[in-house]
């Protein structure tokens, strides 16, 4: 065994105690979790007390019971198998588990408890590896750290009577692992049950008033880089805890009613809430949004309501029109988000915005021939018929439609499921770097730039041990060339949108900043004024969404300006 836990006092350092075979949680810090290597892997240590002969999952006897399987328990066994493919083989637990669950036809409570312990117990890692190792005196082997870490997100953060979350983690051992791992799971739990939760944290978690950060990565299972950067994002550190606390709790999820082609009646039909600022957002509480008709016609799709206030808010920043149709780019577009909504306004027009919310039409009109497919090029500088907004003023403005849109994205897989969800925009496939199209004519340019995804980490349970702080500078020079080639594409009295789905300054102000010192053409809005249904966002001139504050995802954006 290597280091303890924070003892008493707390040493403040919170990183990670071990990680075999992977080195990006290493360097986190702050209650990083100790990432798993094969089954069996690494640990070097005698099988009897945390190992034990191993059986395959699918059962199999060896203790003369005969085969059992693991659909006894099928929530267990599936988010085990979830945490286990997570620490084997890097597997998104968001796109693994309701495949799993699909494919093994575990439907209603089972499902629901079946994604509350994969997901539960991947954002909590941090804090669940501080305890277990304050109770187990040797290492535990990849999957039985990984039975540890379950069994102990049921006793310390779910309703889960101790007898019943120590009783079916120790089932799931002895069948998925062995007896004598079971025996020692066992024997941790007990220890890690004696203890609440609260309880725990003065022991594994540095002293407060010493080390406030520190604290919060390990009582909130943050890694602590994240927690640093949150805290210098967001300007007020009162606010951390309850950012944290929304950071762990599950999204609702979102859906976008793209207008001229469904509404949010139509979505509230089928079982929705309107959503709470955007006027074409509604919530879905449960059930599965691809068995919604507007759905499954990609007239709708699922979208967190800043994504759509980001590019609504684009939309709505006058622009001198020339009294042609507008022109508009999407130059990171895949998967699509984004390019739907912009592509169904620029048809349509803002529909709600220019009607009382809710009064949108549900027609779905036949959309217009597309020019070209995802390997095509586009005639991107034949802007269609119709007319765009013309004042140049201050305000909101609605967006009357008319206008052609240009999607991009460098990646050719992303860039055809940007063509399978918009209807009349143009899609390539090209590097932003390395414009595709002329420079200066377009009127509006969406550059939703590849980010570090801080501000999106509900989603995704195990992403936050998986990012790496050394990519942010990477990523900040690719950031700063595509806002540059944004800016290059917009047209004089354009308006280009810098979005990223991260409030690290290193990925938006410090970008901003840069880019604006280094050109004399540009002119900084305030992203706010597009958005005045929604308060909150921070002193401007960008904005900056925050899950505790809106119950969005931590989505920032900056609205700049081409000079005249
Ligand atoms: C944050 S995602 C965009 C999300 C999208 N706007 C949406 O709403 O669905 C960033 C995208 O940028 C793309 N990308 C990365 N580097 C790029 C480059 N140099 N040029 C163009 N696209 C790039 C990635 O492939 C990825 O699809």
């Amino acid at each position: 065994m290597t280091t303890r836990g924070h003892q008493g006092s707390g040493s403040g350092d919170d990183r990670p105690r071990r990680s075999p075979g992977a080195g990006s949680a290493q360097s986190q810090g702050g209650g990083g979790p100790r990432r798993s290597q094969g089954a069996g892997g690494g640990s070097g240590r005698s099988q009897g007390a945390g190992g034990g002969a191993r059986r395959s999952p699918g059962g199999g006897g060896g203790d003369g019971r005969g085969p059992r399987r693991p659909a006894r328990d099928p929530s267990r066994n599936a988010a085990f198998d979830v945490l286990r493919a997570v620490g084997e083989r890097d597997a998104y637990a968001n796109l693994l588990l309701p495949r799993l669950l699909r494919d093994r036809g575990i439907k209603g409570r089972d499902a629901a408890l079946a994604t509350e312990l994969a997901y539960g117990t991947l954002r909590g890692l941090g804090t669940y590896d501080a305890v277990i190792e304050m109770c187990s005196d040797r290492e535990p082997d990849p999957d039985v750290l990984d039975a540890l870490r379950l069994g102990a997100h049921q006793l310390l953060r779910m309703r889960v009577p101790p007898h019943a979350a120590v009783g079916t983690t120790v089932d799931l051992v002895r069948l998925r692992i062995g007896p004598g791992a079971a025996k020692f799971v066992n024997a941790v739990l007990r220890k890690i049950g004696s203890r609440t939760l609260d309880e725990w944290l003065p022991i594994i978690a540095p002293d407060p008033a010493d080390d406030p950060v520190g604290h919060l990565a390990v009582a909130h299972g943050h890694p602590r880089w994240i927690v640093s950067a949150f805290r210098d994002a967001l300007g007020s550190p009162e606010e951390l805890p309850e950012l944290l606390e929304a950071d762990n709790a599950r999204p609702l999820v979102t859906l976008v009613a793209r207008p001229g082609r469904s509404s949010v009646e139509e979505l509230e039909a089928a079982g929705t809430m309107p959503g709470r600022y955007s006027p074409y957002a509604a919530y879905l509480r449960e059930g599965d949004p691809g068995q919604i008709k507007a759905v499954a016609e990609t007239r709708a799709a699922v979208q967190d309501e800043a994504s759509q206030l980001v590019a609504l808010a684009l939309t709505r920043v006058p622009v001198d029109g020339d009294g042609g149709g507008e022109l508009w780019l999407d130059m990171c577009a895949g998967p699509g988000g984004k390019a739907g909504l912009l592509d169904a306004i620029a048809t349509h027009g803002d529909l709600a915005g220019m009607r009382p919310p809710g009064g949108a039409d549900a027609s779905d009109e036949a959309p217009a021939a597309r020019q070209a497919g995802p390997a095509g090029v586009a005639g991107a500088a034949s802007a269609g018929a119709g007319g765009g907004v013309s004042d140049v003023g201050t305000g909101p403005e609605a967006f009357s439609g008319g206008a052609r849109v240009l999607a991009s994205d460098a990646q050719h897989h992303r860039a055809r499921l940007v063509w399978e969800t918009t209807r009349d925009a143009a899609v390539i496939t090209a590097d932003g770097t390395e414009p595709a199209w002329r420079p200066g004519v377009f009127d509006r340019v969406m550059l939703d730039a590849p980010c570090t995804g801080l501000g999106a980490l509900r989603r995704r349970p195990e992403a936050r041990w998986r990012r790496d702080p050394a990519g942010i500078a990477d990523l900040g020079k690719l950031q700063r060339s595509l806002l540059a080639a944004a800016l290059d594409a917009v047209r004089p009295g354009g308006v280009v949108a810098y979005v990223t789905c991260s409030p690290h300054l290193a990925e938006t102000r410090v970008v901003i900043g840069d880019v604006l010192a280094r050109r004399n053409d540009v002119e900084q809005l305030d992203a706010r004024a597009y958005l005045p249904e929604v308060d909150a966002l921070g002193d401007g001139p960008h904005a900056q969404f925050w899950p505790h504050r809106h119950g969005t995802d931590a989505m920032f954006l900056a609205l700049l300006r081409k000079l005249p």
